[in-house]
């Protein structure tokens, strides 16, 4: 039918890049050290325990694309009866390990302008912008002001914050302002508004999100984010893949937080779906109803969200696990013209120190689309999974990437540039 099923493992890196060092990343390596982890017993947490089990995504090549990507093959792993499909692995050609940097490079766009910071850990924030932000939006003030975990700063100051009613600011190594409030205190449609206010304001300070962060809860000890999060992205520099197939009369349906990522750029249809049960039963039902020329994009944010930034190895080895249980579910529907890729954007090694993302090779597991099983080996840029979805679609090549498709099922590619 001519579909095509993108899942991005948000934050599943395989392997450190050959420009980790850059970003102080050399050695990360988000799947290898969580395996490594769970054989030595270290992760016997989350209903789980023991060595990494990863059949179905094994049988994909996953274990084979770590094994090209850091030479070793993943600790206690045991190697699967054979591969069903093609398997790479794919480093980053952007500028940021950030996550709309990672996702508009595997939808055939790399960004390579460098996005704008707050490097400083304390003070972050030019005080102009705050103060115009305060003035703005009519707010007694701001906390934080500071790099930091989300969850961290809500313990930390998320009751001053309900007493005094100054919206919590923070950010991280990514290109990112973002605002915690509480949902009853603050006001969550008042936090929207605020954001949107911090986005006009940044507009100088080419910073790539804001993301709303509402929580709720009693005091400190019970404060919990809830799934309203918001994140308001800049569009992406050009045209992204998703955007060419929307324009021609396809559609793309984003699942979580695609539509957002994307800045609601060529997109047909969102559906907001919270937790990796509920994303993947969203992306079996888009599935089920989606025609020819339809591209399903679903992005599972919990590996990097609950797991990879709160550095939790044992719960993301236990998220891996059940995704990996629920894979036959999708495998079993594909038609035999349908391309599946599973990727990720970015790492988020759960080992390493600190709490930002890795810079890290991704996985390129792809099945279906006459691919044969067998490596695809490593790709100059996540890029080429765009540039495949192009010529999957039939639409002109994209101006980066080289198709890993066969030529029998698409036109001929440019190579990056
Ligand atoms: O610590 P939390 O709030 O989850 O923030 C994380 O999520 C943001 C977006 O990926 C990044 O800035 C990262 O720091
Ligand atoms: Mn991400
Ligand atoms: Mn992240």
């Amino acid at each position: 039918m001519t579909r095509a099923i993108v899942l991005v493992l948000d934050s599943f890196g395989i392997g450190s890049a050959p420009d980790a060092a850059d970003f102080g990343d050399a050695g990360a390596d988000t799947l290898g050290h969580i395996a490594e982890a769970c054989a030595r017993g270290n992760a016997d947490a989350a209903g789980r325990h023991g060595p990494l089990t990863l059949p179905h995504l094994a049988r994909l090549g996953l274990f084979h694309a770590h094994a090209e990507s850091t030479g070793a093959w993943a600790a206690g792993v045991a190697p699967p009866a054979g591969v069903a499909g093609a398997y790479g692995y794919a480093r980053e050609v952007s500028s940021g390990k950030d996550t709309p940097s990672g996702h508009w490079e595997i939808a055939g766009v790399p960004v390579r302008f460098a996005w704008g910071y707050f490097l400083e850990k304390e003070a972050s924030f030019p005080p102009a912008l705050l103060e115009a932000l305060v003035r703005e939006a009519g707010l007694p003030g701001v906390l934080g002001d500071c790099h930091a975990s989300g969850t961290e700063i809500i313990a930390r100051l998320g009751e001053a914050h309900v007493a005094s009613g100054k919206p919590i600011v923070y950010t991280s190594a990514d290109s990112v302002f973002q605002i915690a409030a509480h949902e009853a205190a603050f006001g969550l449609e008042r936090l929207y508004r605020v954001c949107e206010i911090a986005r006009e304001l940044l507009e100088p300070y080419n910073i790539g999100r804001v993301i709303a962060r509402p929580f709720t809860g009693e005091r400190a000890a019970d404060f919990a984010r809830t799934a309203n999060r918001r994140d308001y992205s800049v569009e992406p520099p050009s045209p992204t893949v998703l955007q060419r197939l929307h324009d021609e009369g396809g559609e793309v349906i984003a699942i979580g937080k695609i539509a957002d990522i994307y800045a609601h750029c060529g997109i047909s249809r969102t559906v907001k779906a919270s937790g990796h049960d509920a994303l993947f039963d969203a992306t079996l039902a888009a599935l089920a109803e989606a025609g020819p020329r339809s591209l399903i994009m679903t992005n599972f944010v919990d590996f990097d969200m609950v797991h990879g930034h709160r550095r939790d190895v044992a719960g993301y080895a236990a998220a891996l696990e059940h995704f990996d249980a629920r894979l036959p579910e999708l495998l079993g529907r594909l038609a035999d013209d349908d391309l599946l890729v599973l990727t990720a954007d970015h790492g988020c090694d759960p080992t390493w120190s600190g709490t930002d993302h890795t810079r890290e090779h991704v996985p390129v597991l792809a099945l279906g689309a006459g691919l044969a099983a067998g490596s695809l080996g490593g790709r100059a840029t996540f890029a080429d999974i765009g540039q495949s979805l192009a010529s999957h679609f039939g639409l002109p090549p994209m101006a980066d990437g080289e198709s890993f498709l066969p030529p029998s099922t698409g036109t001929a590619t440019t190579g990056g540039h």
